[in-house]
């Protein structure tokens, strides 16, 4: 059995990556609100819209507490944050629906969610990925460093320096695979269970723009920020 440690820096690393994901955490809790009552199509939109658009303001912060982030060329900086925010937006709702909650919530949820409005082909591979992402239970660690490594994907439309960003997105993989080596010592395949896990949510985001427009109602209203973001309008 390998030796597995994490050295000084590393460590520093994790801690920066995970106080900043803990200290941007979304406002409200939309799964309390979702628990409270069923919403009209349109209303679950807005909804959908309005926590998107903070996911969105709350991802750019976490990103700046990245280490080297800040230092990556600034037009990169973008291309990375409009390649992953809505693989990210799709992480953290998985994280949002396998949060332990008392028994019976997570089916109500699930009910909201399948009555919100949202195009049926679309429910398959997105329940299927948050139950995926909830059989792994990640501890809040690997939680945040999944993220910042999606955010760091070399290979997102109009990056430039991909060597730049490789470097940085390979140091948090060496510090992710120690990590789940020694939360999860009896699953040898975790590590690559985990980044698996990634290629499902690109796979859900690629289809994510059109199936905006197939919410069932009118008229879809996005805000600007969601409209640079999403791809839409
Ligand atoms: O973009 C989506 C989509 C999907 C299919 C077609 C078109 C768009 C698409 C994207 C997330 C979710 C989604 N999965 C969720 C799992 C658990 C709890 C809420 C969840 N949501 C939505 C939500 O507010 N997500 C927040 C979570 C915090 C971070 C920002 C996003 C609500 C919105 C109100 C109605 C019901 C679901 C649901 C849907």
């Amino acid at each position: 059995r390998e030796k597995v440690e994490i050295t000084k820096e590393q460590r520093a690393l994790m801690k920066a990556i995970v106080d900043a994901y803990n200290r941007h955490q979304i406002p409200q809790d939309v799964a309390k609100k979702l628990l409270q009552e069923q919403y009209s199509p349109e209303e679950n939109f807005l909804l959908l819209t309005e926590m998107a658009t903070s996911q969105v303001q709350v991802l750019v912060e976490f990103t700046k507490n990245i280490p080297g982030f800040v230092s990556l060329d600034r037009e990169d900086q973008i291309a990375l944050l409009k390649g992953s925010a809505v693989e990210a937006m799709f992480l953290r709702s998985a994280q949002v629906f396998s949060r332990k909650m008392p028994s019976g919530h997570t089916d109500v949820l699930e009910e909201r969610i399948r009555k919100s409005g949202m195009p049926e082909e679309f429910m398959t591979p997105m329940f299927n990925f948050y139950k995926s992402i909830g059989e792994l239970h990640m501890v809040q660690e690997e939680q945040a460093i999944l993220t910042a490594i999606t955010i760091l994907t070399p290979d997102r439309p109009y990056v430039k320096d991909h060597q730049a960003v490789e470097r940085l997105q390979e140091s948090m993989l060496v510090v992710l695979r120690k990590l789940c080596v020694l939360q999860h010592p009896q699953e040898l395949q975790y590590f690559a269970r985990l980044l698996g896990r990634l290629t499902e949510l690109r796979t859900l985001s690629h289809y994510h723009a059109e199936m905006l427009t197939s919410w069932r109602m009118n008229d879809h209203k996005f805000t600007p920020l969601l409209c640079e973001i999403w791809d839409v309008q």
